[in-house]
């Protein structure tokens, strides 16, 4: 272990590492950090003793052996028990079914990340179904509209305008040097919740914990960023515990060059195979970061892309089930922002390459419903750009149960982040037009959800295939268990950025995206197919990732 002790230590000390290798290795020694040896292998920042107890990344609590515990100075600093991590496992379950609210799970949970990571990720691995709600979504919607009340410990990396000119600085404090995965929000579109400012922390934090959890990446390759150029909620604004800065949302050139800064940072800092995932940014910035740094950087945007492979592999499962191919569907979108043009892009692309048909005949069998109605032709003029490719011929509708009824869709997708917009009419009506109507209402959180799991089974009497963004219990009706699907985007980014990574690519291709979906689609089982599921069930979560990533690193590799 010695030599293994000098390297970490030289490395860390003059940051001489390229650190983006592409591979995972154990670059800090942390496999091999808590096993039993005799010679103290951390470097220079974590010592030993008190410290070593007070550092999440190496603390063990009691399940430090007394062996260990003699080596590392910290007997006596504990109690005499030793509990294996199975035990503390045990007592935190037990510990937080305890809490009735989920937010008091949530500050449970991050309390333990803050403590002792490894058990925090044993937790969530070994529980992910019942865990992921309260780490993810819906938990952390919540957590993020109260981030200010329940802050404590800071987590990730704020990058503010105050450090407009020295950005690279700043990312240079951050304690870890081997980055592989940044995800990046700018807090103004917060799932379905709005602009959160800075309190949109909760979100890269989450989506991280998920690429350790699901995807396998290692912690101390994860960074979470918020860059807080201010913020246009009143509320937050007015609230003396708001953690951001008190100013309107920098926007246009300001906004633009900020950017800019960080990006050249990020790779400066990282290298080219620092892997950047864009979340939750509004549709404005969205589709304008993605265009301008997806030829220069390895970037994706997840709510456009992640969310658009995830609901494609659902619709290509879907197959197996409805006995159609993707070709004979019609599709009906409300909601004409990222996840929704996103989404339909993805299904074109699909199909032109299916049927061999261009991209703009395959993007006619796809509708869109914004807040002003269908779009149509007729109001292409006005539209922003990225609507435009899916202005059609047709005579202006205004309503989403007009549309539905004028177009007739055997798919009904929501995206549109506003609640309860999938009425008893739209999807009494989507059952009329089709013998399994299949329903996806993925706006989140929960109370962002276009239609309920219970609403969508009852008023179909049973007949809808459906899934959701957030997570909805199991119903009965009529004397039978309807499972409802979870269509997010976290089937596919761990496994994506994992593959991305794995295979040193430098950029996301659309392809790559497309390999996700079939390598997700194909582990639908018969048995989930009889369910009526079109997801595999969480519970197999890391190995559905494990061959997501492998099929992108295969598709990676093929295209050189
Ligand atoms: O975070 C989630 O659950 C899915 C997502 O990206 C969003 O809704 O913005
Ligand atoms: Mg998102």
């Amino acid at each position: 272990m010695g030599t293994n002790q000098t390297q970490i230590s030289d490395e860390y000390v003059t940051g001489n590492s390229s650190g983006v290798g592409g591979g995972i290795s154990d670059v800090y020694g942390e496999d091999s950090a808590t096993l039993d040896q005799l010679v103290t292998p951390w470097v220079t920042s974590v010592a030993s003793g008190y410290t070593l107890m007070r550092d999440p990344r190496y603390n063990k609590g009691l399940a430090f052996t007394d062996k260990e515990r003699d080596a590392h100075y910290i007997t006596g600093l504990l109690p005499p028990v030793v509990l294996s991590q199975d035990v503390q496992e045990r007592k935190v379950m037990h510990n937080l079914r305890q809490y009735t609210v989920p937010l008091q799970r949530y500050m449970a949970l991050m309390d333990l990340q803050e403590r002792n990571e490894r058990l925090f990720y044993k937790l969530l691995i070994d529980n992910v179904e019942e865990l992921l709600p309260v780490v993810y979504t819906p938990t952390v919607g919540e957590a993020c509209q109260k981030y200010g009340s329940i802050y404590r410990r800071p987590q990730g990396l704020y990058i503010s305008l105050k450090e407009k000119g020295k950005i690279l600085e700043v990312l240079k404090n951050w304690p870890q040097r081997g980055i592989q995965v940044i995800v990046v929000t700018d807090g103004e579109r917060i799932l379905g919740l709005g602009d959160l400012g800075c309190q949109g922390m909760g979100i890269p934090v989450g989506k991280l914990s998920l690429y350790t959890a699901l995807g396998g990446i290692r912690p101390s390759a994860c960074l979470p960023i918020t860059i807080d150029v201010g913020t246009n909620n009143e509320k937050l604004l007015n609230n003396e515990f708001y953690i951001g800065l008190k100013q309107k949302r920098a926007n246009g050139e300001e906004y633009a060059e900020f950017l800019q800064e960080f990006m050249c940072a990020v790779k400066q800092n990282y290298g080219e195979k620092v892997l950047v995932q864009f979340e939750d940014f509004a549709n404005h910035h969205a589709f304008e970061l993605l265009s301008k740094y997806c030829s220069s950087h390895l970037v994706f945007n997840d709510d456009i892309q992640g969310t658009a492979s995830v609901v494609l592999a659902g619709l290509i499962a879907a197959q197996k089930v409805l006995g159609k191919s993707l070709a004979d569907h019609t599709f009906l979108f409300l909601g004409a922002g990222e996840a929704g043009t996103g989404i339909a892009e993805l299904i074109a692309l699909k199909i032109s390459k299916e049927t061999g048909k261009p991209i703009d005949e395959t993007r006619k069998k796809i509708w869109l419903v914004d807040s002003k109605g269908l779009i149509v032709s007729e109001r292409k003029e006005s539209l922003q750009h990225f609507k435009q490719p899916w202005a059609h011929d047709h005579k202006p509708v205004k309503e989403l149960l007009a549309a539905v009824n004028a177009i007739k869709p055997t798919v009904l997708i929501g995206t549109s982040g506003v609640g309860k917009t999938f009425t008893k009419e739209v999807v009494e009506a989507m059952a009329t037009l089709n013998e399994k109507p299949l329903i996806l209402a993925l706006s989140n959180p929960t109370s962002q959800a276009e239609c309920t799991a219970e609403e969508a089974y009852t008023w179909t009497k049973g007949r809808a295939i459906f899934a959701s963004g957030s997570p909805f219990d199991p119903v009965q009706y009529d004397g039978k268990k309807f499972t409802p699907g979870q269509a997010n985007n976290c089937y596919i980014f761990p496994g994506l950025g994992l593959g991305l990574i794995m295979s040193g690519a430098i950029r996301v291709r659309d392809d790559m995206l497309l390999a996700a979906s079939e390598a997700l689609a194909s582990q639908v089982t018969e048995e989930n197919f009889a369910n009526g599921l079109i997801y595999p069930p969480f519970a197999n979560i890391r190995k559905i990732s494990a061959n997501i990533a492998a099929s992108v690193g295969a598709k990676t590799y093929e295209l050189g």
